[in-house]
């Protein structure tokens, strides 16, 4: 399971952002529920003044991050492969977030200068939004106060909305999309190899990937496997390029491919990996190759992938070479 959250000043487009991720799919896990559910068992009416004051009394109570500590039981029950948390208000939240689920949790801030906000504000004409300039002034220090810059320090991925909306929609939704790819690799183990040999043979074409060991069918073979996002494949790109396999490995990654376009499958040479270099055997090796998976929720995330791992070529070189990042 992965978690994403957005930070910004106010107005920088969060909302925007929910939505869109919304409406791909996602479960969207609402902070705001949290205090709702407790003016609920105060047996308050859900207005804005007792909202606030849940809020505020909560916070006093049981700390700032007291929201985001009861959001995480919330989140833990669920199932699905992303999912996307709304409403964080500063850096307590942030924190207990990284603390609970750690590299899981994908923070994205959301830049937008003050200027381009205020416009944005006197269009979208919300109960609590300001007519003059200074008024947002005075909402960025209130959010300021609760570390909503600290927050935005240390986001993961920064996109800048400075664009039109739908320049920020395809950032979000081409966002998703790469926190939606899904890398498995392993290799088997036999008895007569070394657990490290085929270890390192894996890490030399996939970096630092987590690996666990698990039990196959047959008896003394045993299978080292990892998963990983898109990061997990920077290696394999390098080697493509270093190996000089551009239009071999196109070929590799086409012919793996699922009907649905959803998935591809490939295998490496195990042997030729354990010493830092990288080709495709015709068919399994004797001793086991190192499989691969790559898997997309979107048919054109998995050709931006195949462009960008192994772009065409003419007279050996590549015609293009794109970011994989396109936010
Ligand atoms: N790139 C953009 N171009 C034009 N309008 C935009 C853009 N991004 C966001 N907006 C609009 O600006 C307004 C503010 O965005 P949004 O409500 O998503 O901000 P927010 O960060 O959720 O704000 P708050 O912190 O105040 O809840 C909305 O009306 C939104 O539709």
């Amino acid at each position: 399971m992965k978690i994403i959250a957005f930070v910004g000043m106010p107005a920088s487009g969060k909302s925007e952002a929910s939505s869109v991720v919304e409406k791909l799919g996602i479960k969207v896990v609402n902070m705001g529920d949290v205090i709702r559910e407790e003016v609920e068992r105060r047996s308050l009416e859900p207005t804005d003044a007792n909202i606030g004051g849940v809020a505020n009394q909560l916070r006093n109570e049981e700390g700032f991050d007291v929201v985001a500590k009861r959001s995480v039981p919330k989140i833990m029950k669920l199932s699905e492969d992303l999912i996307a948390i709304d409403g964080i208000r500063g850096i307590a939240e942030v924190e207990r977030f990284k603390k609970e689920f750690g590299e899981k949790f994908t923070l994205v801030s959301i830049d937008s200068p003050l200027d381009m906000r205020f416009k944005r504000v006197q269009k979208r004409k919300r109960s609590d939004d300001m007519a003059d300039i200074n008024e947002l002034k005075e909402r960025d220090e209130r959010e300021l106060s609760w570390g909503m810059d600290k927050a935005m320090e240390i986001a993961d991925i920064v996109i800048e909305n400075t664009g039109t909306l739908d320049e920020f929609r395809n950032k979000i939704e081409s966002l998703v999309e790469y926190l939606m790819v899904e890398v498995e690799v392993s290799a088997v183990v036999n008895p007569t190899e070394n657990e490290t040999y085929v270890a390192n043979a894996l890490k030399n074409i996939f970096g630092d990937i987590e690996l666990e060991t698990l039990d196959t069918a047959q008896q003394h073979k045993k299978r080292l496997s990892g998963t990983g996002d898109v990061e997990t494949l920077k290696n394999l790109h390098e080697m493509f390029r270093k190996e000089k396999i551009l239009d071999t490995g196109r070929m590799q990654l086409e012919g793996g491919l699922s009907i649905d376009g959803l998935s591809t499958h490939f295998i490496i040479n195990k042997q030729v990996a354990s010493v830092g270099r990288m080709n495709f055997p015709a068919d399994e090796e004797p001793l086991g190759s190192i499989h691969v998976t790559i898997t997309t929720s979107s048919k054109d995330e998995m050709e931006k992938i195949f462009d960008w791992l192994t772009p065409p070529t003419k007279e050996g070189r590549p015609k293009f070479e794109m970011e994989i990042r396109q936010f």
